[in-house]
Parts: structure tokens; sequence; C-alpha cells
């Protein structure tokens, strides 16, 4: 008869482990005080108490990663099995290597997929289920901040209880499930990432709104749905990752009914950019090697081509723009936390838990989230340059 034996992962990490780890402690500790002189007790209780408050503190109160979802010991590489972490890091690094051809756009959507399998566990522990930025509200919380960006994008579709829409590189649902909520319309979200279809429905059940949100694998740019099937559609940050931004605008006003909107947050350069500024062209470099984006837009180009492929233009406008807080106020506030995060990744790393390979893509964030922000404060790049349009009757 085989015995199966605990994983360490077990032991040490788990609710069961974590209680038999504090008897132990308590158990020693009360040894050793017993043992010891007055003196010597009551300053090694000192120094276990400063040592355990220390902890706690870098732990759990140094700006939590947030909690709901995902744990520092889950962290895995997606549909990537852990053994190849490492090597699709490098697959990763490769494509920026290579020089901008015209098959390389071809192989955009897998290197996107590849980059959201190394990601995605480390956006849902230290961000949350909404892989995007809005601005902050002073004394609104950084939930609740999101879920206004969020609401607001379905507000603008004008969509009503019952509607099917279309939610254009939904990630792993956050914005689906707060849209979904908000408006009572049907949700059915499209990724290029399996891992994240399956996080999102996962998600989904969680919630209780299965009957609502529905999770599709495919490319945005020939998607699996029937001509004029929706009643409206948003994209929140993911158009970004189309090589030709005609292309998967084209998809979607195919697949809209006439009469129906489109509303989409695009990633851009905005009118404070200039190419002959090599810290522009630094910071946007930063940008695009950090976060998969096969060439950053400027603001100029997303209702040129909209207008291309039939849209009506019906709004546009930076959200970013003054009388709006800083978006990069939460990545900047959250520096301290990264190095926290850093450690722990690469204590887990160390040990075997988390697959070889985290502690350089958690890097790689930890450089991008500094260019984002140096977008952000130089104003040359917004992630909120918001196009309403309309496909006409
Ligand atoms: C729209 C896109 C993603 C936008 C953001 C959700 C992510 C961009 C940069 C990410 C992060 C940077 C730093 C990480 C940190 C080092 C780590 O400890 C915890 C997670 C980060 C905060 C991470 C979280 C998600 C981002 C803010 C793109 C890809 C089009
Ligand atoms: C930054 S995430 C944003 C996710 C979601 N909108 C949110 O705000 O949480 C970008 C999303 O676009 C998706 N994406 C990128 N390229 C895609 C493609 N060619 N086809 C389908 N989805 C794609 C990614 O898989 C990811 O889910």
């Amino acid at each position: 008869m085989s015995v199966q034996l605990p994983s360490v992962k077990t032991i040490w990490f788990y609710p069961n482990g974590t209680i038999k780890a504090i008897i132990a402690f308590i158990s020693i500790t009360l040894f050793s005080l017993f043992s010891l002189s007055p003196m010597d007790s009551l300053a090694l209780f000192c120094t276990g108490a400063l040592i355990a408050g220390g902890l706690f503190w870098f732990v759990c109160i140094l700006g939590p990663a947030e909690q709901k979802g995902k744990r520092a010991v889950d962290l895995s590489g997606g549909s990537i099995s852990a053994e190849k972490v490492q090597d699709n890091y490098k697959q990763y690094w490769s494509f920026f290597r290579r020089p901008k051809e015209i098959e390389t756009a071809e192989k955009v959507p897998d290197f996107v997929d590849t980059f959201y399998n190394l990601v995605t566990d480390i956006y849902e522990w230290g961000w949350g289920q909404s892989f995007h930025f809005s601005p902050s509200i002073p004394g609104k919380s950084h939930r609740d901040a999101t879920r206004i960006h969020e609401e607001m994008a379905v507000d603008l579709i004008d969509v009503k209880p019952g509607d099917r829409i279309l939610d254009v590189g939904c990630g792993v649902g956050g914005p689906m499930r707060a849209i979904a909520s908000h408006s009572r319309a049907k949700v059915v979200g499209i990724t290029i990432n399996e891992y994240q279809v399956n996080r999102a429905r996962l998600h989904n059940k969680k919630a209780g709104l299965e009957d609502l949100c529905e999770v599709v694998c495919g490319n945005f740019l020939e998607m699996p749905f029937q001509d004029n099937s929706f009643d409206g559609a948003y994209s929140i940050e993911a158009t970004c990752h189309a090589p030709q931004l005609e292309d998967v605008y084209a998809e979607i006003f195919r697949v809209l009914k006439p009469g129906s909107l489109y509303v989409s947050y695009e990633w851009v350069t905005t009118e404070k950019y200039r190419a002959d500024n090599p810290e522009h062209v630094d910071i946007i470099q930063g940008i695009e090697r950090g976060d998969a984006l096969p060439g950053l837009r400027n603001y100029k180009d997303i209702a040129e081509m909209a207008r291309k492929v039939g849209f009506e233009i019906v709004k546009e406008r930076d959200l970013a723009k003054p009388p709006a807080q800083p978006w990069w106020t939460r990545l900047k506030m959250g520096r301290i936390a990264y190095w926290r995060n850093h450690i722990l990744v690469t204590i887990l790393s160390a040990l075997g838990i988390a697959p070889k390979g985290t502690v350089d893509v958690h890097e790689m964030l930890f450089v991008t989230a500094d260019h984002l922000t140096r977008g952000g404060e130089t104003g040359i790049f917004t992630p909120m340059h918001m196009i309403l349009c309309r496909k006409p009757e």
C-alpha cells in the first residue's frame, strides 16, 4: 500500500499546517521560557514578539496584495507547466529582439497568450480581478473606483436588462461581473488565453453570475460569433494588443446589430508625446515591452481607424484628463509592497512552490510599473482614451 506524503506546501501553507506551525512555535517558546532565568526569558519573549509583529506587518499590513482570489503560494504559469515557465519567459523576450517584420503580426496573438499565461496569477494576486486602471476618486477605495470606471462603460453603450453584449478581451472577468450586475445585460466575454477562461468561469460561478456571464476562448481578430448578433460591445484596455486596430474594430463592427454602440478604453500616446525626445521613447518602449504590446498608437489614430471600418464617432475623450485624479497613484503607492512581493516570490521560487521564472516575470512587472508611472506623470501616455462609436442603422 502506498502512503501519500503531504507536500511542504500542505504542511506549511494550508490552514491545517499553519495551526501545527503555531502549536510548535508556542511549545518551543514555552519550553525555552521555563528553562531560562527570568531576565533571559523576558528578553527572549520581547525578541519573539518583535519578530512576530514584524513578520505580520511585512506580510499582512504592508500594502496587502488583493487577498480574495489568489495567494502567493498558488502562483502558477497559467496553462504553461511549471518547468516551462522560464523558457516561455525567454521566448516572450525574443519577440522584441526580432525586427518588426510583416510576419510578426501573425505571431502577436500567440505572444500575447504566452504573456497572459505568465502574468495572470501575479495580476490577480497583486491587483485584483480587473486588469485595468481607473482614475483615483478621493474618499473611495481602489475597488470602488475600478467598479465606477467599469459601470461608466456600460452606461455609455446604453443597454437594457436582457440585452446581449460583448466584452472584447475580458481577462478573468472583473469588469464583466461588475457590468452584468449593474446592467442585468447578458455579457459574453472573449479572451485568447485559456487559463483566463477557466479563472473567469470559476469567478462567475462563485459570484452566482453564471446565467448572465459567458466566457469564450478565441481570437478577437476572428471572432466565433455571427454577424449582427450583439446589442452592444465594450473593450477595456485590451485592443492595444491588436497589431492592427482596424482588424479588431472591423470584427466588432461585424458582430454588432445596426444602431448599437461600442465603447473602448484605449492605451495611447497623447499630444504631449514627442518621438524625438529620448526620455519619451524610453518610457513608451518600456511600456510596450512589459505589457505585450506590438506598438502603442497615438490618440489621433483611434477615431480614424473606427471610421475606416464604418463606425460613426459619438464621443471621444481622454478620461485621465482633469478633473480626473491620477490613475497611476495606486501603482506608485504600491512600490514598497512590490519589494515585499519580490521577496515572497523569490523565497517561494527557491522552495520550488512557485515555478522557476516567476521571479523574472515579477521583475519585468516591477520595471513596467515604473514606466507606466512615468508615462502618467509626464502626461505622454494614457490607458483610458475613451471612444464611443455607433454602427449606423
Ligand atoms: C491593461 C494591461 C494591464 C494593466 C495593469 C492591470 C497591469 C500593468 C502593470 C501591472 C503590475 C505591475 C507591478 C506588479 C507588482 C510588481 C506585483 O508585486 C504585483 C502586481 C503588479 C502591481 C502588476 C499588477 C497589474 C498591472 C498594474 C496591459 C497588459 C495591456
Ligand atoms: C489587460 S487585459 C484586460 C482584461 C479586461 N478587459 C479587464 O479589464 O480586466 C487584456 C485582455 O485582452 C485579451 N486579448 C489580447 N489579445 C487578444 C486577442 N487577439 N484575442 C482575444 N483576446 C485578446 C487578453 O487575453 C486579456 O484578457
